[in-house]
């Protein structure tokens, strides 16, 4: 077990590239179960949630190959192996292996998915998509096992926005016989990535990126190769470490029009931003003012920049608010930034935040990724040195956080933790 450790204060500087996305990589690898033959993924982020999809992969049967940053799935001599425990649990994301294994082998049992405790996260949406096009669904001790004699194209209204329900619909429709119809699906930009992979395998796709997808059932799909889009959410997180600590800092590799929303909001605090086509660049930072911000599905402010955005205004003239509409419960990194001398009080869906103060760097936790992202950037800020434990959640979203921060000119390192601090992690 380790800890991240940040002596805060170094002004970052240059540049840094930016990693596949972690939400499109996570539902591209399990659409590769629905080829016959192998499928190339290019760009791929080093981040924990990828080493346990092609766990799972091989698990059932799969061929994988993983370099840095290319994975090559060999699908053809999967099977529908039951994965109701073990690696299912330590991501979000394994609810996929449901839709694409449903598409592929008509029957799945998958245990329920782990990922980021923000609140109730239910799947009765997915489930809803599932039952539409002819699956019995049932949950059994905690595993969801799906089955379907065959699998027919329907039309499904989601009754709430949902990323995973989109895709995971679309994964499980894309070999359904017959027409299937999303009505007010998701539109962030990795639901066009997994339509695009799918497509080049095949599949046919029309209005990905719109509120209503139409998918045409095709018997089989083929190997290809794809290259991921870039992670706006990691871009994001160095658009505002770049705010927050920066003396000019280029984010290098991003589709700045998948960031309009934090590029709208940097730019009301004063923070100077240019962005061209594949950069952009966050000027040094001066005087910021407050600002709201509230959550809402993209083309929104995402939720997942939530976290990280609220550091950046602990350092920013006046008062502040958050509000979260996604979910009910993300703000557990707001106590641990108290620790750290913010001034933020937490009403119902809303955290208030008075500002200016100094961070002060002190002993915290991160409790799931983006918490994990927002104390790393008050690190950064604060004075003196910050420790951060539960950093398998940071593992799960950042590429190469150390080498990246390190490159910018930040001092940020890892340490094992000592046998009495792995007590004191476990007890908290
Ligand atoms: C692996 C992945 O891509 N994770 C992202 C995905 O999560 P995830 O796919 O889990 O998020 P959803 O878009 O499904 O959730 C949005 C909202 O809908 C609710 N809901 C969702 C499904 C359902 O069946 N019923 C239901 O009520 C959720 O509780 C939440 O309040 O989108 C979220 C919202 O942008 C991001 O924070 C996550 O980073
Ligand atoms: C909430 C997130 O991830 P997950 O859905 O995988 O838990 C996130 O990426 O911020």
């Amino acid at each position: 077990m380790e800890k991240l450790m940040i002596a805060g204060g170094y002004p970052l500087k240059g540049t840094v590239r930016i990693s596949g996305a972690k939400n499109s990589a996570v539902a591209l690898i399990p659409a590769t179960i629905l080829a016959d033959s192998p499928v190339t993924i290019e760009g791929l982020p080093n981040i924990s949630d990828v080493h346990i999809l092609k766990g799972l992969l091989e698990e059932i049967g799969g061929t994988v190959q993983l370099n840095e940053n290319d994975m090559t799935v060999d699908p053809s001599s999967m099977i529908s192996m039951p994965l109701p425990n073990g690696k299912v649990k330590k991501l979000r994301a394994s609810y996929y292996l449901m839709g694409a294994m449903l598409g592929r082998f008509k029957k799945a049992v998958i245990g329920l998915p782990g990922g980021c405790h923000l609140g109730p996260r239910p799947i009765d949406q997915h489930i809803k998509g599932f039952e539409a096009l002819g699956a019995n669904v049932t949950n059994e001790q905690g595993a969801i096992y799906l089955r379907a004699d065959e699998l027919r194209g329907a039309r499904i209204y989601l009754d709430v926005v949902s990323v995973g329900a989109t895709i995971n619909i679309m994964l499980a429709a894309v070999r359904a016989k017959g027409r299937t119809i999303i009505e007010n699906a998701a539109k962030e930009p990795e639901i066009i990535d997994v339509a695009t992979l799918l497509t080049n395998m095949g599949a046919k796709i029309k209005g990905a990126g719109t509120d209503v997808i139409r998918i045409d059932g095709v018997d089989q799909l083929h190997g290809c190769q794809h290259t991921i889009i870039p992670d706006r959410i990691e871009a994001g997180t160095y658009l505002i470490l770049g705010a927050a600590a920066g003396e000019g800092v280029l984010i290098d590799n991003v589709i700045p029009q998948h960031m309009e929303s934090l590029i709208a909001k940097l730019r009301e605090m004063g923070v100077q931003i240019e962005a061209s086509d594949d950069q952009v660049f966050v000027g040094p930072a001066k005087e910021m003012k407050a600002v709201d911000i509230k959550t809402l599905v993209y083309p929104g402010f995402p939720t997942d920049l939530q976290q990280p955005f609220t550091s950046l205004l602990t350092g920013a003239i006046g008062t502040s608010m958050v509000t979260d509409t996604i979910y009910s419960a993300r703000f557990k990194h707001i106590d641990e930034l108290r620790r750290m001398n913010a001034n933020i009080k937490v009403e119902g869906r809303s955290a208030i935040i008075h500002g200016p103060v100094k961070l002060q760097g002190a002993k915290v936790k991160a409790s799931d990724l983006r918490a994990g992202a927002a104390l790393v950037i008050a690190g950064l800020m604060a004075e003196g040195v910050t420790e951060i434990t539960g950093v398998d959640h940071i593992d799960r979203g950042y590429s190469h956080l150390v080498e990246k921060l390190n490159g910018l000119g930040a001092t940020i390192w890892r340490e094992n933790l000592s046998k009495e601090e792995q007590e004191q992690f476990k007890n908290a």
